[in-house]
C-alpha cells in the first residue's frame, strides 16, 4: 500500500475567460513518482500551476502535503520543489550563484557542487544565466528545483529539448530523489519517460483525468491486446474466428502470419491452440504484443501527443 496523497485534487475547474482549461478534474498522486500526460492544452500546466499555488481555482479543491497551496502557501513553500518550463530567474546571475543562493533559504540543501556535476553543469558555472543553451538552463532549473531536499517536487517537462546523455542524468537524478524518499510529479510529452520513471501514470485530455494507473496497469486493461503465430499459409480464419469469444479478430495479414486480436487471455490462448490443434496446425512463433503506453494514450485521447 503507497502512503497517504500527496497530492489530492477534487474537482478541480479553472478558466481562462470563457475557455475553461480543467473541467472538473480529480486527481490522487501517492508517493513515488507521478506522470502526468496529455496531449497540447490538455490542461496539464494549469492543473500543477494550481497545485503548486500559481492559480487559484474556479472550483474545487486542491490540497498538496495536505496543505492548501493558495492559503497555507508560506507552510507549503519550503516543502515542495518547483521547475518551471522557463522564467522566474535573473538572468544576469551566473549559474553557481543562483544556485549556492536558492540552497542557502533551505535548512539541509543537497551538495551543490555534487549537484552541478550530476547534472552536467560544471562547465557553466561562471556563465550568467541568459548566456546558458537551452538545454543548461534547463538542467539549471531542475537543479534549484530539488537542491533543496524538498519533500515533493513538480517538474514540468523537465527533458524537453534535452539530448539523449541530459536526459539520462536527469532521469538518474529523478530515480535517486524517489529512493531519497522525495515524491515527484512531473508532466512529460514522451512515453518512454513516464515508462521509464514512473509508479503511476495520470492522462489528462480535455481537462479531466481519462484514465491513471502503474504503466503496466494501463497497458494491461481496457485496451486490447493482439496475439500473433505462424501456420502454413491459407488457414480457415473464419473458421478460427468462430472458435474465438465475440468481439475478437482474425486475419492473415501476410501468408502464413495469422493475428488475434481481442482479450488476450490464458483462456484465449487455449482456444488458439486447441482450434490449431483440431485443424493439424502447428503454430509456431507465438507472440503476445502488449499496447505500449503510447497505444493506450491515443486510443484514449485519440491524438499525438505533440498535437
Ligand atoms: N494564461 C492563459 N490565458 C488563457 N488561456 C490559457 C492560459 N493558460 C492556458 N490557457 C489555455 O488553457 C488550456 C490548457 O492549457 P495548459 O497550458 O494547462 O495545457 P497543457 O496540457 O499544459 O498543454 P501543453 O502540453 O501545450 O503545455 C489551453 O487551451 C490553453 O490555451
Amino acid at each position: 500500500m503507497r502512503s497517504d496523497p500527496v497530492v489530492q485534487v477534487s474537482g478541480l475547474v479553472k478558466r481562462y475567460g470563457r475557455k475553461t482549461a480543467v473541467d472538473g478534474l480529480d486527481l490522487v498522486a501517492r508517493s513515488g513518482i507521478t506522470a502526468v500526460l496529455g496531449p497540447n492544452g490538455a490542461g496539464k500546466t494549469t492543473t500543477v500551476e494550481s497545485c503548486e499555488g500559481y492559480r487559484e481555482p474556479d472550483s474545487g479543491t486542491v490540497r498538496v502535503l495536505g496543505l492548501d497551496p493558495v492559503r497555507e502557501a508560506a507552510a507549503l513553500r519550503p516543502r515542495i520543489g518547483v521547475m518551471l518550463q522557463s522564467g522566474g530567474v535573473y538572468s544576469g546571475a551566473r549559474a553557481d550563484e543562483m544556485l549556492r543562493h536558492v540552497a542557502k533559504l533551505h535548512a539541509r540543501p543537497l551538495d551543490v557542487d555534487a549537484l552541478i556535476e550530476r547534472l552536467g553543469l560544471g562547465s557553466c558555472g561562471r556563465t550568467t544565466y541568459r548566456r546558458l543553451s537551452g538545454g543548461q538552463q534547463q538542467r539549471l532549473a531542475l537543479a534549484m528545483a530539488v537542491v533543496g531536499r524538498p519533500e515533493l517536487v513538480f517538474l514540468d517537462e523537465p527533458t524537453a529539448g534535452l539530448d539523449p546523455q541530459a536526459r539520462r542524468a536527469t532521469w538518474e537524478l529523478v530515480r535517486d530523489l524517489r529512493a531519497d524518499g522525495v515524491s515527484v510529479i512531473l508532466t512529460t510529452h514522451h512515453m518512454d519517460e513516464a515508462e521509464q520513471l514512473a509508479d503511476d501514470v495520470a492522462i489528462i485530455d480535455a481537462g479531466q483525468v481519462v484514465a491513471q494507473g502503474s504503466p503496466d496497469a494501463l497497458c494491461r486493461g481496457g485496451a486490447e491486446n493482439t496475439l500473433r503465430f505462424s501456420g502454413r499459409p491459407g488457414l480457415d480464419v473464419a473458421s478460427l474466428l468462430k472458435a474465438l469469444p465475440a468481439d475478437s479478430t482474425a486475419a492473415e495479414p501476410a501468408p502464413g502470419s495469422y493475428r488475434v486480436g481481442g482479450k488476450i487471455d490464458p483462456q484465449l490462448l487455449a482456444t488458439v491452440t486447441t482450434w490449431c490443434a483440431q485443424h493439424g496446425v502447428m503454430p509456431e512463433k507465438i507472440s503476445v504484443e502488449r499496447h505500449s503506453l503510447e497505444d493506450v494514450f491515443l486510443e484514449l485521447t485519440g491524438k499525438e501527443l505533440r498535437g
